[in-house]
């Protein structure tokens, strides 16, 4: 079994073919990947032949016939799915094969007491913008997971924009921030738009302006590097537009409500963790 780029590229056996899934196909095959080097499987017939038409690769019902044959198996179903999916390939694994789950909460132990002994893991925690090339993904290795296995997950991530390496106990935190997190920009960027809409706007051009702008403002934060403090400040004229809508942001709650929301995201990561792999 491979564990890393220099072995050549491994066989991957994706076991979920929804969003994520999708995401980490396409991924893969920008990053190299040939479609006979991945499989995907999925319940639904329908929605594995909308992924074999598009993305060219085999897919099937079995996760059991795809892990046989795989060198990585990517794990991409709900977690409450997880448990039984792992007692499933469990079956047909031989312990050298490296086991990737993007599950949120579930915990690397849960992984390593269900499959053969000596088995590599890796949890990933990605979020949809890898779809375009700009997403974050953080990862963490399990018990024996090697250098040469990490460097393999992150060359199987490359095209999904940022990876990072984390330790385990940080990935609920990290599941808040960037798992969940676009949910929070596009939930800011809606309610830009319909106050554009209220002010008179078309719709239209309101939902390009507010896309515009979050956009512009988070390449400005990380190509300047500046706080973020210190970019507000520079759109904050004295006596201004932008100081009397700030005031307003905080009058409402809004950065209280943000660290609540996150707060509420790693909870429920451990809650998952724990309802599931309990
Ligand atoms: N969406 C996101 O932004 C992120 C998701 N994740 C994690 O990714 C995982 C998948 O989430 P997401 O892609 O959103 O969910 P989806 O429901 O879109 O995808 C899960 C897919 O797995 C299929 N499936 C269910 N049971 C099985 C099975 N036994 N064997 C094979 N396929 C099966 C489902 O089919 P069917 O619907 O027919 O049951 C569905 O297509 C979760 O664990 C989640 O925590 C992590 C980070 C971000
Ligand atoms: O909502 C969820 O549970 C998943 C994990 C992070 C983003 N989506």
């Amino acid at each position: 079994m491979t564990d890393g780029p220099a072995d050549g590229t491994p066989q991957v056996a994706v076991l979920g073919g929804g969003v994520m899934g999708e995401a980490l196909l396409s991924a893969l095959l920008t990053a190299g990947w040939a479609p006979g080097q991945v499989e995907v499987t999925e319940h639904s017939t329908a929605r594995a032949d909308e992924l074999a038409g598009r993305y060219g690769v085999r897919t099937g019902a079995s996760n059991v016939d795809a892990a046989a044959r795989a060198d990585v198996v990517l794990v991409a179903v709900k977690p409450n799915v997880v448990g039984s999916v792992l007692d499933e390939v469990a079956t047909v694994l031989r312990g050298g094969e490296v086991v990737v789950s993007v599950a949120a909460g579930l915990p690397l132990a849960f992984y390593e007491q269900r499959l053969p002994a000596g088995t590599p893991v890796v949890r990933v925690m990605p979020n949809t913008p890898a779809v375009v090339g700009k997403g974050a993904s953080a990862i963490a290795g399990g018990a024996h997971t090697t250098e040469g296995h990490l460097a393999l997950v992150e060359r199987m991530l490359a095209a999904t924009g940022l990876v990072v390496r984390v330790a385990e106990k940080d990935l609920d935190a990290v599941t808040a921030i960037s798992g969940s997190g676009p949910a929070y920009a596009f939930y800011l960027v809606d309610a830009m738009a319909e106050a554009g809409v209220l002010l008179g706007l078309t719709r239209d051009l309101a939902t390009r302006l507010a896309v515009a702008t979050v956009e512009g403002a988070a390449a400005l934060a990380a190509q300047s590097g500046d706080h973020p403090v210190v970019l507000r400040e520079r759109v904050s004229s004295p006596g201004g537009t932008t100081v009397a809508a700030v005031a307003e942001l905080d009058a409402h709650g809004v950065r209280a409500g943000v660290v609540a929301a996150a707060r509420a995201a790693a909870e429920r990561s451990r809650e998952l963790g724990a309802q599931y792999a309990g």
